[in-house]
């Protein structure tokens, strides 16, 4: 199985130093990994590292594969990142901005690939949205809009899905269908999957593992329960809080004031 080594990597913007030598724990296939901390720990620039798309130092394997060595298009046909937020202003619709990045590699005289579109469709449909296929991008709410950039990554087939905070935007219902698919999706295809969220529920419900991120070093990881404790809360989101059982066993984290 092709796991995804991260081992001492470094990125920065000028003379901030975002990335500290950052050593993640193996993910291995059809794990979901979230990374947690609080902004500007380095969330985006290290999932945006991993992917390729900030310039970084270190090691990025997958299983034999050093993917700090691939060319770009190899290492995107290995790795899909879905941003916070889709670019403003792309005149296409959702059915087209799905299929832009899967259709990449192909050649422009290549006749439509229905096969593609298909899916496409089907990824949509699973996503709930397929009824906003045909209409335009820029119309679109930001929970719509977010499920699109969820669709256009998985489209891609990727052994390695990073998701930048996947459900901000989206109600409690749209929340659930989309963690529900992200993980049957990872299960399935036995994808390694990682998500960077702000709501540590999510990562306690969701997550195989957690990963707390600060000021550019990796603090903690683990279980989630291991992971996300008071003393965590405290030390990196200066936070008082809890993680209390539900009625039905559950985790459930509470805050209860900051520090
Ligand atoms: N394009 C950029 N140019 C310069 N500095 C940047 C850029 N992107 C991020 N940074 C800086 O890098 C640091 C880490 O940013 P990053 O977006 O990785 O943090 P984050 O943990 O994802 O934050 P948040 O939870 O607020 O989204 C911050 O200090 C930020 O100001």
């Amino acid at each position: 199985m092709q796991g995804l080594t991260v081992n001492d990597l470094w990125a920065n913007y000028g003379a901030n130093h975002v990335l500290q030598g950052v050593n993640l724990p193996d993910l291995s296939p059809s794990s979901l990994t979230a990374v947690i901390g609080p902004n500007a720990a380095g969330k985006t620039t290290l999932i945006r590292a991993i992917s390729g798309l900030q310039m970084a130092k270190g090691v990025v394997r997958l299983g034999d594969v050093d993917l700090m060595q691939c060319s770009w298009t190899e290492r995107a046909r290995h790795v899909a990142y879905m941003p916070q937020h889709l670019p403003d202003g792309l005149a296409l619709s959702v059915l087209e901005t799905v299929l832009l990045p899967a259709q990449v590699s192909m050649s422009p005289f290549a006749g439509p690939d229905v096969a593609l579109q298909d899916r496409a469709i089907q990824i949509l449909s699973v996503l709930g949205v397929e009824s906003l296929a045909m209409q335009q991008l820029r119309s679109l709410s930001g929970g719509q809009r977010q499920m699109v950039a969820l669709a256009q990554a998985m489209i891609r087939d990727p052994r390695v899905l990073l998701l930048d905070e996947p459900t901000s935007a989206l109600d409690p219902h749209h929340q659930l269908s989309v963690m529900q698919c992200v993980r049957s999706f990872t299960r399935r295809q036995q994808v390694i999957g990682v998500f960077v969220c702000h709501d540590l529920n999510l990562a306690l419900t969701w997550a195989d593992q957690v990963v707390a991120l600060h000021q550019g070093r990796i603090v903690a990881h683990g279980t989630p329960e291991t992971v996300i404790t008071s003393d965590l809360l405290s030390e990196i989101y200066n936070v008082q809080g809890r993680v209390e059982r539900c009625s039905k066993g559950r985790p459930l984290l509470i805050y209860d004031q900051a520090i």
